[in-house]
């Protein structure tokens, strides 16, 4: 069967998911501490969090013979390789738009939790693709924070990735069904969790 035969896991009728939601935002917003803070309020049982870009780094992670976990989690392997990534995933992409979203799903064993938290949504298409498959259970939050604040985080502009689509492309979408500006504490933040926190607990209580 080719990829672009292969059926969503969970999808429409199916049981799970009850909530599906799509992180985004501009690199070192803290779309990672903001889903990890997450995760550990709802708790691992319900939920699960799912990074697109895992299968993506599992294939380079092989090709190149690096460590996975590395990949994922430390800043000098991400940006090193970020960029050439970036295009081979493009390529892919293009040809099959869920391919990425269709394979972190299974690669998470995500069906077994009715709660998503979708880390790292890059493209218009991600979110065409969960709305697509999982219709009223998706919500999308946009997370944002002040450059200089992102610049204390370790961001620093890289011509050739923030400037291009897989950084950009949703600056164009407006809708969002949340907005979470993540310049304070933690804290602060915790507060600015609390309509969202709600929203799962209800849609979980279904
Ligand atoms: N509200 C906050 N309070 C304290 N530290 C924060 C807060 N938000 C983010 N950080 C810290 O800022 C840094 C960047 O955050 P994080 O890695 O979550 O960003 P990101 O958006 O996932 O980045 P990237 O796009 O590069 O993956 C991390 O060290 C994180 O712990």
């Amino acid at each position: 069967m080719s990829s672009e035969m292969e059926a969503a896991p969970g999808g429409r009728g199916g049981v799970y998911p009850k909530r599906v939601l799509l992180f985004s935002g501009k690199r070192k917003c803290g779309k990672d501490y903001i889903t990890d803070l997450l995760l550990e309020r709802i708790g691992s049982k319900d939920a699960v969090i799912i990074k697109i870009s895992s299968p993506i780094k599992s294939h380079w992670a092989e090709e190149k013979g690096l460590d996975l976990k590395q990949l994922m989690s430390a800043d000098e392997y991400k940006e090193r390789y970020r960029q050439e990534m970036i295009l081979w995933s493009e390529a892919i992409r293009d040809k099959d738009p869920g391919c990425f979203c269709r394979k972190a799903v299974v690669m998470y064993k995500a069906q077994e939790k009715p709660v998503w938290i979708v880390s790292d949504i890059r493209r218009q298409t991600d979110i065409a693709w969960f709305t697509q498959e999982y219709g009223e259970t998706v919500r999308t939050i946009r997370v944002a924070a002040e450059e200089d604040v992102r610049v204390k985080r370790g961001y620093v502009f890289t011509s050739g990735i923030d400037d291009k689509a897989s950084e950009c492309d949703l600056d164009k979408v407006g809708n969002w069904h949340w907005m979470i500006n993540n310049n304070g504490s933690a804290e602060e933040l915790e507060k600015l969790l609390d309509p969202l926190i709600e929203d799962i607990r209800s849609a979980l209580a279904e």
